[in-house]
């Protein structure tokens, strides 16, 4: 079994005490009362280079990465530094994430957020809005192509936005045929869990030039952001580096700083 497969399954598994607490009927017609979600679109293609920060507590790589007692607080310095959104992890076996986690950081910011999680089922997509979501992530990898292409749909008919996310070429085609307007390359292989920062100059320029590209996964500072600007990035991802840098403002900051700068390269659009 890959590492995504077992995470997979534990997914699954706490899936289903979730759904005999709350029948998926009633969870649905609560997500339709919630506030309906923010336009991500526009916000991802405002000029410069955007930063997609990240609440990540541990990852299957590298176990804890760091003590987060107030994930709020943490999502309040990353606004401040000029996040053009805000990803929280809800996985809670291997990343340590929670809807918790999730409802503390919608309450303390204004920003679009991004539920972070393996989504295999329909339930997730109406829990995720429910709980204030404005994008959700669709992993290529982990779903057959009818299982993408549904949940896919069910995502935008909620006014939510897809962030798909692949690892290869073979993925970036089957996020296209399925309609995806937002792409994330994922530097990281799932299976391996390896890191490789070039998967993302390699795919890129082959997705169309309307896409909205995301480079996830890597980025140390403002040199990777630069790189992955020069590949065509609308926006970078980033997790371990903020978390760890014991001073999340500037962290983002700099990056934001970056992206913004004259030089650094703009997506042609
Ligand atoms: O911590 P990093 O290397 O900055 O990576 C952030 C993000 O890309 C990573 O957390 C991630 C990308 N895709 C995922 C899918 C599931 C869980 C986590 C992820």
């Amino acid at each position: 079994m890959t590492v995504l497969e077992s995470i997979i399954e534990g997914v699954r598994e706490d899936l289903a005490v979730r759904e005999a607490a709350l029948p998926f009927d009633v969870l649905r017609e609560k997500a339709a009362k919630v506030p309906p979600p923010q336009d991500v679109m526009s916000a991802l293609r405002s000029p410069g280079v955007g930063v997609i920060a990240e609440v990540k507590r541990r990852s299957p790589s590298k176990g804890a990465l760091a003590d987060i007692p107030e994930p709020a607080e943490l999502a309040v310095q990353y606004e401040l530094g000029g996040a053009r959104a805000i990803s929280v992890l809800t996985e809670q076996r291997r990343f340590g994430g929670s809807l918790e986690d999730f409802d503390a950081v919608r309450a303390a910011v204004g920003v679009p957020l991004l539920r972070k999680d393996f989504i295999v089922s329909p339930y997730q997509v109406h829990e995720a809005r429910l709980h204030g979501a404005d994008l959700v992530l669709l992993i290529v990898a982990a779903l057959e192509q009818n299982a993408l292409v549904s949940l896919l749909d069910r995502v935008e008919s909620l006014g939510m936005t897809a962030l798909v996310e692949v690892h290869t070429a073979e993925e970036a085609d089957r996020a296209l045929e399925a309609g995806a307007s937002v792409i994330g390359v994922n530097a990281r292989n799932l299976h391996t869990l390896e890191v490789d920062k070039d998967v993302f100059g390699r795919i890129a320029p082959g997705l169309p030039f309307d896409t909205i590209k995301i480079a996830e996964s890597g980025v140390t500072g403002p040199g990777d952001l630069m790189a992955y600007a020069g590949a065509g990035a609308d926006a970078v991802l980033v997790g371990e580096s903020l978390v760890t840098s014991g001073d999340p403002k500037v962290a983002v900051n700099k990056l934001v700083t970056a992206g913004s700068h004259p030089a650094c390269p703009r997506p042609s659009r």
